[in-house]
């Protein structure tokens, strides 16, 4: 299925094409003048888009600060980059092409409405930082004025072969398109480019497969690959007669459409269906592990805070700043996909978990919103969420937005949320003044030079659950560890003072300790 293009067509394939013709043309004549008037506009448009480099990712070179550790596992990452021009041909495509993008050069195409041509580059410079991320090299990119997609090709035959001709000089081998493709568009697409089309979601989901490392993330990651393919099978659909070898004649593709090809699809399908149901168990048996984990957490009373935020913000970095954890910092997009669980304490030693989770994105695939939601509720049963946001990107809100997005998704929105305006030292004074007037609760820090994070601890302290119960005891002294473990545990001393009989202390602690303490409990 490699040789996608060396099908013949039949005659039911061309049908849909002639048809899409018929349309362009009967669209009114009122189209092509504004096509026209606008392509000067367009010229210099599809040169330009990509001239800076992806804002998305950040322009100056990975340093990493002490608090980053030893990144080994970025140096596993860099050793498994996909090198350009090499690639492996996998023989049994309908399997395995879903994680075998194999993108070397590329090229970028888009459509915006009128008037929102800001927001649509935008847009394709962060799809140009994903296919970086992704291992590939980006030649050029487009963007269309287009109110509604193509249903054929996405962007109409005569852009679609603007783009073919563009792929052709530059010697690219796959067109990334930035939006969500039907399958027919897909195809219908690649018909006319002759390369590789994929879309948005399936670079994501491509990036994805390249960074999960536990065993529930690469089932998480798969899943949704599955997903998404399965209604993408090649064959599936309109175009089941080139499975047939083009051999089903005439328009009644009824009946007589019932060929080998047929089977071999619905023999795909059933065992992505299979594996996908195998896949739900499994992701199924991991979760009580983990929320056995987070009962103990919660039975232990820990107050537990949650790192989101929009992809390279700096979760992982803020994380190792706040408690030397030593997580992979990266500057590619979705270095993080594993949720990883560290312990911390405020500045008066009241403990609690922080967690650094999966990267957020505009138009995150909803199959891996669905995937990664067992992952991404434990967001939601957080104390207090630290939402990281990129403070030297022109224009947060559009991240602050996707991700309030997701966290709606996953029933997030209500846990009390700290905006932690990241990467001060890099970061553009009115961006700051503006999230600062539109959040009610925002601190500037940097996760590199360590500015601003103490401040964040002492908000991160007062934020979370304290311990509540007001006891006044007496300590002997012979029961001096009670008194070393007063000082070890979660408990807030507020007064200290020795008496004849012991150890005086008034002190704050979480209710499930009231019972070992009752015996030296005295009346204030
Ligand atoms: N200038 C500057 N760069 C920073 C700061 N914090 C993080 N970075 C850089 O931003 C990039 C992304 O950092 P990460 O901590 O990996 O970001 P993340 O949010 O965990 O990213 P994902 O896991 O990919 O979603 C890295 O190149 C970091 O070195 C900061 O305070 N200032
Ligand atoms: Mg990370």
């Amino acid at each position: 299925m490699t040789k996608k293009h060396e099908t013949t067509p039949s005659a039911d394939q061309a049908q849909p094409q002639h048809a899409e013709q018929q349309e362009e043309t009967s669209q009114s004549s009122i189209d092509a003048t504004i096509e026209r008037i606008l392509a000067a506009d367009d010229t210099s448009r599809q040169r330009g888009v990509l001239d800076e480099r992806a804002r998305e990712l950040s322009s100056v070179e990975v340093e990493h600060a002490d608090t980053d550790g030893e990144q080994y596992d970025l140096f596993e990452r860099r050793s498994l980059r996909r090198v350009e021009g090499l690639s492996t041909e996998l023989e049994d495509i309908t399997e395995v092409e879903y994680r075998q993008l194999r993108l070397e050069r590329v090229v970028l195409a888009g459509i915006y409405v009128g008037g929102q041509s800001a927001e649509a580059e935008h847009s394709l410079r962060e799809l140009a930082a994903l296919a970086e991320t992704a291992g590939s090299t980006v030649l050029d990119g487009f963007l269309q004025k287009k109110s509604t997609p193509d249903p054929g090709t996405f962007f109409g035959s005569g852009k679609a072969e603007q783009i073919r001709e563009a792929v052709a000089e530059v010697g690219a081998d796959t067109v990334i398109v930035d939006s969500e493709l039907a399958p027919s568009q897909r195809r219908g697409l690649e018909d006319i480019v002759k390369v590789k089309v994929i879309d948005r979601t399936g670079l994501i989901l491509d990036i994805f497969a390249q960074h999960a490392q536990s065993r529930e993330g690469k089932a998480q990651v798969e899943l949704a690959q599955l997903e998404y393919l399965l209604p993408r099978l090649r064959g599936w659909g309109d175009s089941m007669s080139r499975q047939a070898g083009g051999q089903v004649g005439g328009a009644g593709a009824g009946m007589g459409s019932r060929g080998p090809g047929e089977t071999k699809i619905e023999l795909d399908r059933r065992r992505i269906n299979q594996r996908m149901a195998k896949l739900r168990r499994e992701i199924a048996n991991m979760k009580p592990a983990r929320e056995a984990k987070r009962a103990n957490r919660r039975r232990n009373a820990v107050p537990s805070v949650a790192i989101a935020g929009y992809t390279n913000a700096g979760k992982s970095s803020l994380l190792n700043r706040l408690t030397d954890a030593g997580v992979l910092v990266e500057n590619a997009l979705f270095a993080t996909l594993d949720p990883t669980v560290r312990k911390a304490s405020t500045p008066d030693g009241i403990g609690y978990t922080l967690s650094d989770t999966v990267g957020f994105v505009r138009a995150l695939p909803t199959q891996l919103v669905e995937a990664f939601r067992s992952t991404l509720e434990e967001v939601a049963d957080a104390d207090l969420i630290l939402h990281v946001v990129d403070a030297s990107h022109p224009e947060p809100e559009g991240q602050i937005a996707a991700v309030r997005q997701v966290l709606a998704d996953v029933e997030a929105h209500e846990v009390d949320e700290i905006i932690v305006l990241n990467k001060a030292d890099a970061a553009e004074w009115d961006v700051v003044e503006r999230i600062r007037r539109r959040e009610p609760h925002t601190v500037l820090v940097s996760a590199r030079t360590g500015e601003g994070v103490e401040e964040l601890k002492e908000l991160i302290s007062q934020s979370i659950p304290r311990p509540n119960v007001p006891l006044e005891l007496l300590v002997p002294y012979a029961d001096g560890d009670i008194v070393s473990r007063l000082h070890a545990e979660d408990v807030e001393i507020l007064s200290t003072t020795y008496t004849e009989e012991g150890t005086q202390l008034s002190v704050r602690v979480r209710p499930e300790m009231t019972a070992d303490l009752a015996k030296y409990q005295v009346t204030a």
